[in-house]
């Protein structure tokens, strides 16, 4: 039995986990990063990067298909084989150059799955870690289905990794994960359908929004079930069948279970201390600290902060840095995440939605509709979109945007801005943006 001593030890070696140990170290402390799988995490390995390569496949096959007949003849088609030996190219050596990457940068990397004994102890295979403090940063992985024939089903990590495209997929929950991938999968030639169990899918984003995105799902040839919860999976033929509490069923080849992430705890099965979670994750104050336990962190997905998401992730590391370095003294401030779901076209928000805006007791006025007859959605054969600008009245200050279009991801980044630096319509107004672009129809949606 071997003991080594650090001054913080991070479990995870996930984007959370790069910043906080960079922070750590760059503070003076001997940090090191434990992994029980290959280094570098969901995001990169698994999730937003992978995911991307997919996607930008997905929307040159979808620009094509848009403009078909109006300039376009002959439309594309998906070579999903070299479309994964492309992305596979790009995830080829993350985890060496990950691990390495600690290394050189004088953090400890360690291999092996990691169990909190106490609030400053660590069992790593045969190794006792020892540190003052201890960052827990072990992510989320797919929720598990408790329905007869669950194991048939894939997760992301499944469809991401897919050899070749089935010609007929399921995927079981209306969130981000199910949106994105069959858009892909649609475009890509595969018979889609998601199975959702309420009536609203994407639950987080502007209702109208989510309307129109559906009509646009529609269009891409995807059945979207609402208020179809699965309820098992069989082998029928060579297909699998997917039957629903409404006693309706589905033949498919393939069932991807995308109905939520859970949080890592299993890291705590050993714990003597009752660290407090919830089913959201473990449970922090501002700081990002175990409020019972003071020498313990939780960052990125495995921390209960409402978000699943990379920057919430990664902001959360560079706090945790600060915090146990220099004292509490750097709150997580979740006043403006910016998301998007990747589906085609694009689906984003920042800031208030209007429901939060009436709730709070605001003055604010709407301005929203459709861009389908302004000339940047009818030179790409943009047939569905949506815009909803939430902006103050008298102090003339955006409060939150809503946006289902082409490139709404990048946009959405201007409204973030504009948000989080309180900016009105005047000075939004006041700037001359590159035009005629994406970014210049803001003026559109704010007048
Ligand atoms: C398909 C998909 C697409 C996504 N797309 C986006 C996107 O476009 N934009 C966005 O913002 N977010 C996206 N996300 C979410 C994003 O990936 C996560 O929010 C982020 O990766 C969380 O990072 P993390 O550091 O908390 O954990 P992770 O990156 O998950 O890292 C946790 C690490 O901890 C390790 N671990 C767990 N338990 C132990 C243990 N006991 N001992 C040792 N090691 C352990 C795991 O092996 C893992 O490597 C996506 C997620 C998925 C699944
Ligand atoms: N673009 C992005 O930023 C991005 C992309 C992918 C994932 N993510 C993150 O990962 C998280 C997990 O993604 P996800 O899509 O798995 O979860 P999600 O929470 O976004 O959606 C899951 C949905 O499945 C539904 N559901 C649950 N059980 C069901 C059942 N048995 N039958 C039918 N429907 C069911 C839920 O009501 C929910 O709406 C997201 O919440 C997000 O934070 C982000």
């Amino acid at each position: 039995m071997n003991t080594l001593t650090f001054d913080t030890v991070i479990i995870g070696s996930g984007t959370s986990a790069y910043y906080a140990a960079r922070g750590l170290q760059a503070g003076g402390q001997r940090v090191a990063v434990v992994d029980q799988q290959a280094f570098g995490g969901t995001c990169a390995l698994r999730g937003c990067q992978p995911k991307k390569y997919l996607v930008a496949n997905a929307e040159a096959i979808a620009a094509a298909r848009h403009l078909s007949g109006k300039g376009i003849t002959h439309a594309p088609q998906t070579d999903w084989p070299a479309l994964q030996a492309l992305k596979n190219e790009f995830l080829e050596g993350i985890p060496e150059s990950s691990f390495n990457g600690y290394r050189q940068a004088g953090i400890t990397p360690i291999r092996g799955r990691a169990q909190l004994l106490d609030e400053h102890t660590l069992q790593v295979e045969d190794s006792t870690l020892i540190a003052d403090h201890i960052i827990i940063a072990t992510g989320s992985s797919p929720r598990r289905l408790d329905i007869d024939g669950a194991a048939l089903a894939g997760t992301s990590d499944t469809f991401l990794d897919l050899p070749s495209l089935p010609p007929r997929i399921a995927f079981i929950g209306g969130g981000y994960i199910s949106f994105e991938f069959a858009h892909v999968a649609a475009q890509a030639g595969s018979e889609v359908t998601i199975v959702h169990r309420s009536a609203r899918p994407l639950s987080s984003f502007d209702p109208e929004a989510v309307t129109t995105l559906l009509h646009a799902t529609a269009a891409a040839g995807i059945t979207f079930w609402p208020e179809q919860t699965a309820t098992s999976i069989e082998r029928s033929g060579n297909g699998l069948l997917l039957t629903t509490n409404s006693g309706a069923s589905i033949e498919v080849d393939c069932v991807i279970n995308a109905s939520g992430r859970s949080p890592n705890l299993g890291v705590l099965d050993r714990a003597s201390a009752a660290i407090k979670t919830s089913p959201r994750g473990i449970v922090v104050n501002r700081y990002l600290q175990s409020p019972s336990h003071p020498s313990i962190y939780a960052i990125g997905d495995v921390a209960d902060t409402g978000y699943q998401l990379a920057t919430v992730a990664d902001r959360a590391g560079m706090l945790v840095a600060e915090n146990i370095l220099y004292g509490n003294r750097s709150p997580l401030e979740l006043d403006t995440v910016a998301s998007a779901v990747f589906t085609i076209p694009n689906l984003a928000r920042v800031g208030l939605s209007e429901e939060e805006a009436q709730r709070q007791g605001l003055d604010f006025r709407v301005h929203k509709g459709s861009t389908k007859n302004w000339p940047s959605s009818q030179r790409i054969g943009e047939a569905h979109s949506f815009f909803k600008v939430l902006i103050e009245n008298g102090s003339n200050r955006i409060l939150g945007a809503h946006l289902l279009r082409h490139q709404a991801a990048e946009v959405i980044n201007l409204f973030a801005l504009a948000i989080k630096k309180k900016l009105t319509v005047g000075d939004l107004k006041s700037v001359l943006w590159a035009y005629p672009t994406y970014g210049s129809d803001l003026n559109n949606m704010i007048a």
